[in-house]
């Protein structure tokens, strides 16, 4: 059986350069993955490929089977959720309708009700009719997120959710991702802290220069010789009291 978020063999360039280059990657439903590489590796070009955003020049991006290609956007949109890198909202919009957005093939009375929701799962439900342009920058990516979870699409991408939020909120995020893929949805994250990779990720998938060079369970994809290749860290992993945590320097 083919995994319901499948790519195979993606080829990608942008700029006269390869920005993916032979990527495979597979997401089960039930599974959360991570998606971790320096800055410039091709997380972002792999996730826009998945949605159809980026255009592949070989092989394929899947969805349920299905070349993304060749779906409506609308399809597209029934069947992955999306949470972009970029955090910008154009109209000063209340939180709980930019929410709504998430939802567009509900009534709107249920489309409210599940943008209410999701602002909930996210922490800021006491935010919903505050407009977008009065929040700071973390309360506005929870909103983006909250779009996003608004969808209940059976596959979630998500570039990059916790950047820029504190502490708190960045574990807050990732328990309801790894809620939503514990509840059977299938998960597909980029992020750049391999500790909370590590701690909430069933696999990681190591990106470095458009290549995967490891897609396994998180301490074998994280293992010393790929963080000393790919992020130049000189790391071990120490027993900590919620998993493992990366003690790490960089190489010299
Ligand atoms: N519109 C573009 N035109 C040309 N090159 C681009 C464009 N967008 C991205 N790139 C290049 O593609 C490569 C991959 O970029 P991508 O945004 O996927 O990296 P990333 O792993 O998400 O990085 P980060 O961790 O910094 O967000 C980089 O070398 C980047 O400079």
């Amino acid at each position: 059986m083919i995994a319901p978020l499948t790519m195979w063999d993606a080829d990608a360039s942008l700029g006269g350069r390869k920005v993916l280059d032979g990527a495979d990657v597979q997401v089960e439903y039930g599974q959360l993955v991570a998606l971790v590489g320096p800055n410039g590796a091709g997380k972002s070009c792999l996730i826009k490929a998945f949605v159809g955003l980026l255009e592949l020049d070989g092989g394929v991006a899947r969805l349920n089977g299905d070349d993304v290609r060749t779906l409506s956007p609308r399809e597209r949109a029934r069947r992955v959720a999306y949470l972009p890198q970029e955090r910008h909202i154009a109209w000063n919009l209340p939180a709980v309708e930019v929410a709504a957005l998430g939802a567009p093939f509900l009534s709107g009375a249920e489309a409210l009700a599940r943008a209410h929701a999701a602002l909930a799962e996210v922490g800021i439900d006491h935010l919903a009719d505050r407009g977008v342009a009065e929040m700071s920058g973390g309360e506005r990516a929870r909103v983006l997120l909250a779009r996003a979870l608004a969808t209940d699409a059976p596959l979630l991408l998500a570039d990059e959710p916790i950047a820029g939020l504190d502490p708190d909120a960045q574990r807050l995020v990732l328990e309801r991702l790894r809620a939503r893929a514990d509840s059977g949805a299938g998960v597909l994250v980029s992020l750049h802290d391999l500790t909370l990779a590590a701690a909430v990720a069933d696999r990681i998938v190591v990106l470095d220069q458009g290549q995967v060079v490891a897609h396994a369970p998180p301490m074998e994809a994280l293992e010393p010789d790929v963080l000393r290749r790919v992020f130049g860290l000189d790391g071990r992993w120490i027993e900590g009291p919620d998993g493992p945590l990366l003690a790490a320097r960089r190489v010299q």
